[in-house]
């Protein structure tokens, strides 16, 4: 049950692009701002924290002057070269006001598959958690490619699930535009209303899961539920809830109703 999040010591948080840039894509740094604070807070309280930080895309585009999301690869490739960059350098600047060291981590899929990346990017990560350091991970847009079969993840609601995994955290907290998963997808339905427990994901849960609604998010809730699944088998809860203020984690943490709660047990277990 949420209680369980108050004891919850090593914590993955994902932060999608919709929470981080404004809807002409260009950064906002007051949100990077208040997560660099806050993360760092929870860090100098004794719990470990890995970031794993959209953005990219967005970023570049602006950076770009790009109107859409580029729809060749090779520039969507590039636009993510472009942002990556400019969303570390400000990390930089905002995690440096709160004197913590971070670093970036650029992963694709094959570091799952591949017995030793695996072993080498668990090594890493842990290495890092060890001496204070908040990793920031994202996809490794650039080098990761549709043609290349396997090597893509694809969206960093999965790529959560897996850095999840890989540093066998006590829970993920995926912070979206939106402060849940509701019944249906709140685009099309206004009367759509926010579930806030599950500890079941069949079907029927995956039947209300729409796409995204922004121009720069992927995936929508699809991923995001299927990140939680994948952490359910693992004993690792998953919250979805609102990057519009992340102070919320404070209250995530404490064990707060807040958002939608992926239990590995029942309610009042
Ligand atoms: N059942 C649903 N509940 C909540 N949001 C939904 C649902 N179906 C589709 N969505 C859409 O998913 C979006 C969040 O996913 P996404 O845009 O990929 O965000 P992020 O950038 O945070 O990953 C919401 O803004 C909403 O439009
Ligand atoms: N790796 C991409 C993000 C992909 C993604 O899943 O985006 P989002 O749905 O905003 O979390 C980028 O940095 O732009």
């Amino acid at each position: 049950m949420r209680t369980e999040l108050r004891n919850a010591k090593r914590i993955v948080v994902k932060i999608g692009t919709t929470s981080l840039t404004y809807s002409n894509g260009t950064i906002n740094f007051k949100k990077l701002e208040n997560l660099a604070r806050v993360l760092t807070d929870l860090r100098n309280s004794g719990r470990e924290i890995v970031l794993v930080s959209s953005g990219a895309v967005g970023a570049g585009m602006s950076r770009l002057g790009l109107k859409e999301k580029p729809v060749e690869l090779k520039e969507k490739q590039a636009t993510a070269a472009v942002g990556q960059a400019l969303m570390m350098q400000f990390y930089q600047k905002f995690f440096n006001e709160y004197n913590q060291t971070i670093a970036q981590l650029l992963l694709t899929k094959d570091v799952i598959t591949d017995k030793i990346k695996r072993r080498n990017v668990e090594n890493t990560l842990s290495t890092l958690l060890e001496m204070g350091v908040i990793p920031i991970a994202n996809e490794n847009d650039s080098v990761a490619t549709d043609e290349l079969e396997g090597s893509k993840i694809g969206d960093n609601d999965t790529l959560s699930s897996m850095t999840a995994i890989l540093v066998k955290a006590d829970a993920l907290l995926m912070l979206s535009d939106i402060d849940g998963l509701y019944d249906s997808s709140p685009v099309d339905n206004p009367d759509a209303k926010l579930i806030s427990f599950v500890d079941k994901i069949d079907k029927e849960l995956y039947s209300i899961a729409g796409d995204s609604s922004s121009i720069v998010g992927t995936g929508g809730m699809y991923t995001k539920i299927r990140a939680a699944e994948h952490l359910m088998k693992e004993g690792i809860h998953t919250v979805i809830a609102s990057g519009e203020d992340v102070k919320i984690i404070y209250d995530i943490l404490a064990g707060n109703e807040i958002g939608t709660f992926f239990s590995t047990k029942g309610k009042d277990e």
